[in-house]
């Protein structure tokens, strides 16, 4: 593996919606494989944020554009780092997500995030997940899985995880925000969610943590025998 080319090394994509469960599972295979892990979802989250801190609109695409190339952005170990501060949980919250979804729908802020997130390809390999990964940033992965749950399981999912985290929820709220998000990251005219021919699909509806991990790390290994990796 020393010696591939950069086009070679292995890449693993996880695409799928709101809440499925990608973010989690790809983080536990990188670890497991040790390889890199790239959150893109994060990168959008992370140009909603500095837009509502700076008071760009939703609706300029143009200004958006230029938050996404100025990003000054820092992935250290498990923290993220906008302008020097730490923003890993601020960039989570519901108004971020939804501010997300929304400027991912402009082809020139999705533009200026390509290069940035195929830095990420680097030995011994990737794991990464968001809407896009396998279609668009990294078409040549290894493996491109389309992970996902029920809506009803993915509102529960999100409701659990932010009331751990000490936070108000509704789940009725939860189930209409998912919705709407999905309906959004679908339906867009440019690098919509949708799972293409050429991804596996992983539904987690009645699949654990650690079943949903294990079958992407098989799935990696025959696709690692099947071209000699
Ligand atoms: N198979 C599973 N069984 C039970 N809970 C799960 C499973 N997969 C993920 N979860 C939990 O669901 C919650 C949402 O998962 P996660 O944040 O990874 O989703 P995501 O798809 O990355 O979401 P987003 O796209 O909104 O960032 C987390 O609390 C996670 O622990
Ligand atoms: N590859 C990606 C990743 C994310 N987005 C957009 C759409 C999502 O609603 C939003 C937030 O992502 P999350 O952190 O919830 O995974 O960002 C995208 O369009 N493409």
């Amino acid at each position: 593996m020393e010696s591939m080319g950069l086009n070679r090394v292995p890449v693993i994509t996880i695409d799928g919606p709101s809440a499925s469960g990608k973010g989690t599972v790809a983080h536990l295979v990188a670890k497991e494989l040790g390889f890199h892990y790239l959150d893109s979802g994060a990168l959008y989250r992370l140009v909603a944020l500095k837009a509502l801190q700076s008071g760009v609109m939703s609706t300029d695409e143009k200004k958006l554009a230029l938050v996404a190339i100025n990003l000054d952005v820092v992935f250290r170990d498990e923290e993220i780092y906008l302008e020097k501060k730490q923003v890993t949980e601020k960039i989570r919250t519901e108004e971020c997500g939804n501010m997300a979804s929304q400027l991912a729908s402009y082809p020139a802020v999705r533009e200026a995030l390509i290069s940035r997130q195929r830095a990420f390809r680097k030995l011994p390999g990737l794991v990464t997940d968001g809407r896009d990964m396998g279609s668009v940033i990294f078409p040549d992965a290894l493996l491109k899985i389309f992970l996902t749950a029920s809506p009803e399981v993915r509102a529960q999912r999100r409701y659990k995880q932010l009331i751990e985290k000490g936070l108000n929820a509704n789940i009725a709220e939860l189930q209409k925000d998912i919705q709407e998000r999905d309906a959004r990251d679908s339906k867009r005219g440019v690098a919509p969610l949708q799972k293409n021919a050429d991804a596996r699909l992983l539904d987690t509806t009645s699949l654990s943590i650690l079943q949903a991990q294990n079958r992407v790390l098989e799935w990696f290994r025959e696709c690692c025998a099947d071209e000699s990796v």
